[in-house]
């Protein structure tokens, strides 16, 4: 059995790759890729698929000549009818052979006499007559040798079964085997045909491989007439009821046979090319059948030669054979029902039945019906060919699609193909690739050029989200309010929060400088207020920012001495951006330059005017130093947070939000949580981010271990499976969720750091091999237009593989600009720069961006790059792998072929191995091995230690001594997003 590639194979049909590994798919064979390999089977698979879809393509034409040449046919026959005279109708046929044939006929017939060359002659014609008539009924006519192959042995082992006939098995030319028969006919001699039939095994036609198995001495009428053309046939069979009497074994076994037929068929799916063998045995040769119908008039051309035996064994298959195109037309399954169809034959008979007892050429028109009938059953049997019938495609009427599509996904949900949507989308002006997305619009214009309604999905639910918990009105009570201190560095943020809560931060920070987000609960006045100490420095902008979102209040703080800062206008901002009240503690009121007044007047510049110079925000002058102010402004804060009404309910799952988080050595990742709602309790599940846990312990502002924290209440949380980010939103949730969510989040969190990845030449490879980038985009500068437009015709020239493809976003002569940095960005592509630089600014805003600019003098250099890249991207797809090492120790030659004589010296090496013929180490071929032999067999592999005989397709400079190292090309399973 051969083994075929894909690619091979889609070479071998001129269609691509993907055609062929989704027609394969569509029959439930496993593939993979294009480098695959497959057998016979398959190969024929996809062979009938590629030609059924290629019929209608033709169909017209067909039809017409459905139409028109058989009534040249009948036209033809209907002269023929008329004329009686057998031989005048043979030289007309001799005529009509080409004269090439004709002398390859009588250089053959001179070694068995001139009796038998008209006979040979006539039997050519017909062959030429049934290969038309093949082609009229859109069968698909070739003769193939390979296919005669099998079938010659087939025959061979045919014939060993069938006792009555001592037929040998059969070696020659079909001319010297009809010469002979003919001979036999033209002679009267009525002798058993078996001379005829020992021949016969270079028919091809079942029909005269059921004929041969007749030895009938007792009719000669149908002896001579048949060879004249298979035509006759009907007349044999006219002849049968007679003979039937004289030709007991070949009618018994046919009967049988066609009684057996419709099991015989349950295996016909192959072929009639092997039919041959005999009708007698049909039932068996039908199973061998291999395939294709293509290869039977060539087979039918040695039919004359038996068929001088076939009215015996046509026995009782009249009734079969006359219309049994017509009643298996509809045969889906085509085997079970084929005894039923006899049931349609009757045609059949009645032509060979009026044929009875009479010549050959009286019997033109049955020969006609039987050749139509022929040709109908090629016909059905193609229709009942169960690979054909598996490959029947059925459409859907209406699809779903979701809001957005990609064309791969589109088309299979309509079992289209994708080149059949693409094309649809380029005729609907939509130039998009396999892999790019379409929104639902789009689908339901492509579907509708494909008769099929789409269907919008509802909207996906996004299950990384956490459900919101609504609360009645009744179940809220006051909460404490949270307070963010935010400011300018070394204004005395954490100064003040140290005396408020009268412990000191500031000693035990490094630096002095306060790098986290820390959260305190304080008493005032039997009310609880929660600070949030922000980070003052610069550098983390960020988490300021984060700090002000969760918090009620901000109390924001200007030293006294050196007024409103940089940063506490941007502390200014973050408050008003989550809409948070501003508290203005005015600090270092002790100090000597201290001026609180100026300070109330550039704040008022910011539209922040103290209560005393008319306006809202509360001012209170304080000095962390001295101690001094810290009550009013906690009562200040707490007046705030009145008017706010603050509330939550304690009576439920708690949600917070993580102020900071961080990996404890000994206690594993630690996330200080501020719980905006609900309580917390020890044992809860809990998710924040893509962490997850139980609650295993908590611990307050004070250190202390407690087992529920309610509404604003700030603790540390021990039991997370990882560290959170601060400001991720914390919930209890069941366990089975969190988890769940958890993973969910995780996936989600992968795809948008691949998505917003920027594509770079140095990382092309690996990005493309984890299959985040299907089109390669590029946008190109250049010095001049010249250099533009080689650079862009070379880079699309690249674009040999479907899998990657560039794309120019965009193309232009001139530097590189910032706008060009901001289109790659938003395009993700890649800036090449042929003999033009970036400027400044666009270097800069690149930096940023991550869009990577590639600068060339050489447009080769350019191209060499991207193609490496590219391939780099595909490569990795296979690797090789090593079978063995084989040593060449005797060219020999023969006729054919120059066979390399070897012996594998290490691991094995089999007949499906790539290999290369190593000279003093050096490459000197790579291909593929032709053959693999062990003496005279052909192998599958041949291990280490023993000899074997190679030939090397299209190679032929081996040499003694040479190696073949033999290795497979192995597909690397595409990596897990
Ligand atoms: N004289 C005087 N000095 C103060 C007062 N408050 C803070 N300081 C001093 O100012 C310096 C900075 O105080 P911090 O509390 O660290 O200021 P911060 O805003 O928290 O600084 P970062 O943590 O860097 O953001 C320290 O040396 C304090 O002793 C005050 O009211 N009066």
């Amino acid at each position: 059995m051969s083994k075929y590639r894909i690619y091979d194979l889609a070479k071998e049909f001129s269609t691509d790759s993907k055609t062929v590994l989704s027609i394969l798919k569509t029959h439930d064979v496993n593939v993979k890729s294009h480098a695959s390999t497959v057998g016979d089977d398959e190969r024929k698979i996809v062979e009938n698929t590629l030609m059924q879809k290629k019929k209608p393509a033709v169909a017209p034409k067909k039809e017409t000549d459905k139409v028109n040449i058989p009534k040249t046919e009948n036209h033809q026959e209907n002269n023929k009818k008329s004329d009686t005279n057998k031989q005048n109708k043979q030289k007309s046929f001799n005529k009509a052979r080409s004269a090439q044939s004709k002398q390859q006929y009588e250089k053959k017939q001179t070694y068995r006499g001139n009796g038998n060359i008209k006979t040979t002659v006539q039997a050519q014609d017909n062959n030429k007559m049934h290969s038309n008539e093949n082609k009229e009924t859109a069968n698909t006519v070739s003769v193939n040798k390979a296919a005669e192959r099998p079938y010659r042995s087939q025959q061979a082992a045919e014939h060993n079964d069938q006792k009555n006939i001592a037929r040998p098995v059969a070696t020659h030319s079909a001319v010297a085997t009809r010469s002979d028969h003919n001979g036999a006919n033209v002679e009267n001699k009525n002798s058993n045909n078996r001379a005829g039939q020992e021949n016969r095994p270079n028919h091809a036609n079942r029909v005269n491989q059921g004929r041969t198995t007749s030895p009938n001495n007792s009719r000669p009428g149908q002896g001579n007439s048949r060879p004249a053309s298979q035509g006759n046939r009907p007349t044999s069979q006219g002849n049968r009821p007679t003979g039937q009497s004289n030709r007991p074994t070949s009618q018994g076994n046919r009967p049988t046979s066609q009684g057996n037929r419709p099991t015989g068929q349950s295996n016909r799916p192959t072929s009639q090319g092997n039919r041959p063998t005999s009708q007698g045995n049909r039932p068996t040769s039908q199973s061998n059948r291999p395939a294709s119908q293509s290869n039977r008039p060539a087979s039918q051309g040695n039919r004359p030669a038996s068929q001088g035996n076939r009215p015996t064994s046509q026995g009782n298959r009249p009734a079969s054979q006359g219309n049994r195109p017509t009643s298996q037309g509809n045969r889906p399954t085509g085997q079970g029902n084929r005894s039923a169809s006899q049931g349609n034959r009757p045609n059949g008979q009645g032509n060979r039945s009026a044929g009875q007892g009479q010549n050959a050429g009286q019997n033109r028109n049955n020969r006609k019906n039987w050749r139509n009938s022929r040709n109908n059953r090629n016909n059905r049997n193609n229709r009942n060919h169960p690979v054909q019938q598996k490959q029947e495609i059925i459409r859907p009427k209406v699809i779903k699609v979701g809001e957005n599509i990609s064309v791969k996904e589109l088309a299979s949900k309509m079992t289209y193909t994708v080149t059949d949507v693409i094309k649809k989308l380029m005729m609907l002006g939509i130039m998009a690739t396999i892999n790019q997305e379409i929104d639902f619009d789009t689908a339901v214009l492509v579907a509708a050029e494909f008769n099929i309604n789409v269907e919008e999905l509802p909207p996906e639910v996004d299950l990384t989200e956490i459900p919101e918990i609504k609360d009645e009105e009744k179940d809220l009570l006051p909460r404490p309010p949270v307070v963010t201190v935010m400011g300018h560095v070394d204004h005395g943020k954490t100064s003040l929060l140290d005396v408020i809560r009268k412990t000191s931060v500031t000693t035990s920070e490094a630096g002095g400088i306060t790098q986290h987000i820390g959260a305190y609960q304080v008493m005032c006045k039997n009310r609880k207020i929660v600070f949030l100490d922000t980070p003052g420095h610069e550098a983390f902008t960020a988490m300021r920012a984060r700090g002000a979102q969760v918090t009620d209040i901000a109390v924001l703080v200007v030293a006294a001495d050196d007024g409103v800062m940089p940063q506490t206008l941007e502390a200014i901002n973050h408050a008003r951006a989550a809409k948070v009240p501003i508290v203005v503690a005015i600090n270092k009121i002790d100090k000597p330059g201290a001026n609180p007044e100026h300070v109330k007047q550039q704040l008022a510049e910011h539209e922040l005017v103290a209560e005393d110079w008319g306006g809202e925000t509360i001012m209170v002058p304080v000095s962390a130093k001295k101690k001094m102010g810290i009550n009013d402004l906690l009562e200040m804060i707490l007046l705030v947070a009145e008017m706010q009404e603050l509330k939550a309910n304690p009576n439920r799952e708690a949600r917070g939000i993580i102020i900071e988080a961080q990996l404890d050595k000994g206690r594993g990742p630690v996330a200080t949580v501020l719980v905006q709602n609900g309580t917390l309790h020890v044992g809860d599940s809990i998710i924040a981010g893509t962490a997850y846990g139980k609650v295993r312990a908590m611990i307050n502002d004070r250190g202390e271990k407690v087992k529920k924290a309610g509404p604003s209440v700030p603790v540390e949380v021990l039991g997370l499976s990882d560290v959170p980010a601060a400001g991720d939103e914390m919930a209890v949730l069941e366990e089975h969720l969190v988890r769940t969510i958890a993973e969910k989040r995780i996936g989600k969190q992968r795809t948008e750091l691949i998505n917003n990845k920027k594509v770079s030449l140095d990382d092309l490879f690996q990005q493309i091999n984890e299959g985040n980038i299907k089109d390669l985009n590029i946008l190109l500068k250049a010095d001049v237009q010249g250099s533009l437009e080689a650079l862009q015709s070379s880079l699309l020239g690249l674009n040999k593989s479907d899998e990657v493809r560039v794309s120019i976003v965009h193309s232009g002569v001139g530097a590189v600009n910032e706008s060009d940095v901001m289109l790659a960005s938003a395009a993700n592509a890649l800036i090449l720069a042929f003999n033009v630089r970036p400027d400044a600014n666009a270097r800069k805003l690149a930096d940023t961006e991550k869009i990577d600019i590639r600068t060339y003098r050489v447009i080769y250099e350019a191209i060499n790059d991207i193609e490496a890249a590219m391939k780099g991207m595909l490569a990795p797809k296979y690797k090789e792998v090593i079978q063995g090492k084989v040593e060449i120790r005797q060219v020999m030659k023969f006729s054919k072929a120059l066979v390399a004589g070897s012996y594998v010296v290490d691991g094995k090496i089999s007949n499906t191995s790539k290999i290369r013929i190593l000279r003093d180490n050096i490459v000197v071929h790579e291909g593929q091995i032709e053959s693999l032999r062990r003496f005279k067999d052909d192998v599958k592999e041949v291990a280490a230690g023993y000899e074997c005989g190679i030939t090397i397709e299209n190679y032929r400079d081996f040499k003694e001594g040479d190696v073949i190292e033999a290795y497979t090309m192995e597909e690397i399973a595409p990596q897990d997003l």
